[in-house]
């Protein structure tokens, strides 16, 4: 099959979680199946580990980089201050695949989407930070997962958050204003890194969704969970369809393809 026409894949940086006594690295089904059905996207799941992985030789390989989000948090030395227990639980093996991955896929202009862990390891891979149990602050609302059993309940679309007028989020939706999100989160951006635009806050002024500036290509985080309800929610579905076809566009012009496929040998 001609490479052009072969479906794009994206890489998914894993967790680092214990199940049944094992250690796995994990993503949860519902980034996998939103890039499947909904970006049109295949994913590969790049395993957490602390060393061995090659960043260039995945990104050579994929047409695109998905960060998912996570209940674990960016360890806070990766922003210049000490871990407190208000900051864990910690993956050192998602920060140190994950970031490193985030900061080239941009120098190398490979589409990239991060949802929530993802929108702040974004921000301080590129040199911000972070702040933890923004509930706790005077005026702000209470961002955390719902304390629910039912997961549909749990990613309920359940707050606005207002989309800058001009913003690639607005281009990719097709309008500015106020959207409805879900939330499932008890950190935010604090410093928003140098390189990045705030292209959406929440109606207490958290940062819900970030461009890179001058970025080469699709490079948007959001701090919500398109991913969840993105096969029946327009504003989630929307943000998908833009990063798949930011992800077919790089895998075409990547492609290399010769004029005449090189016929495989048995
Ligand atoms: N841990 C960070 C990021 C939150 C996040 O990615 N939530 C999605 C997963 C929710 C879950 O399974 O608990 C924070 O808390 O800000």
């Amino acid at each position: 099959m001609p490479v052009s026409c072969r479906k794009p894949i994206v890489a998914v940086p894993a967790d680092l979680r214990q199940f049944e006594g094992a250690l796995w690295h994990a993503t949860p089904n519902q980034y996998v199946n939103a890039a499947l059905k909904v970006a049109d996207v295949m994913s590969f799941i790049v395993p957490a580990f602390e060393e061995g992985n090659d960043v260039d030789t995945i990104l050579d390989r994929v047409d695109g980089v998905l960060v998912s989000g996570a209940v674990s948090n960016v360890h806070p030395s990766l922003y210049g201050r000490e871990a407190t227990e208000a900051d864990g639980p910690f993956d050192h093996g998602r920060d140190a695949t994950s970031l490193p991955m985030i900061r080239r896929a941009i120098e190398r202009g490979i589409p990239l989407l991060a949802i929530c862990r993802g929108i702040q390891e974004l921000n301080v891979a590129l040199g911000g930070t972070l702040a933890s149990e923004i509930q706790d602050q005077p005026g702000n609302w209470d961002h955390r997962k719902p304390d629910v059993p039912d997961r549909d309940a749990m990613y309920a679309i359940r707050q606005p958050v207002f989309v800058k007028e001009g913003s690639c989020i607005a281009d990719f939706l097709g309008f500015s204003g106020e959207v409805q999100v879900n939330s499932l989160h008890r950190q935010a951006i604090a410093k928003t890194a140098p390189r990045l635009k705030v292209e959406a806050t929440a109606a207490d002024g958290t940062i819900e969704a970030v461009s890179v500036i001058d970025a080469k290509n699709f490079a948007v985080g959001v701090q919500w969970h398109p991913e969840y309800w993105a096969e029946t929610d327009a504003p989630s579905a929307a943000l998908f369809k833009a990063f798949g076809d930011a992800v077919r566009a790089y895998a075409a012009s990547t492609s290399g393809e010769t004029s005449t496929p090189v016929a495989r040998t048995a």
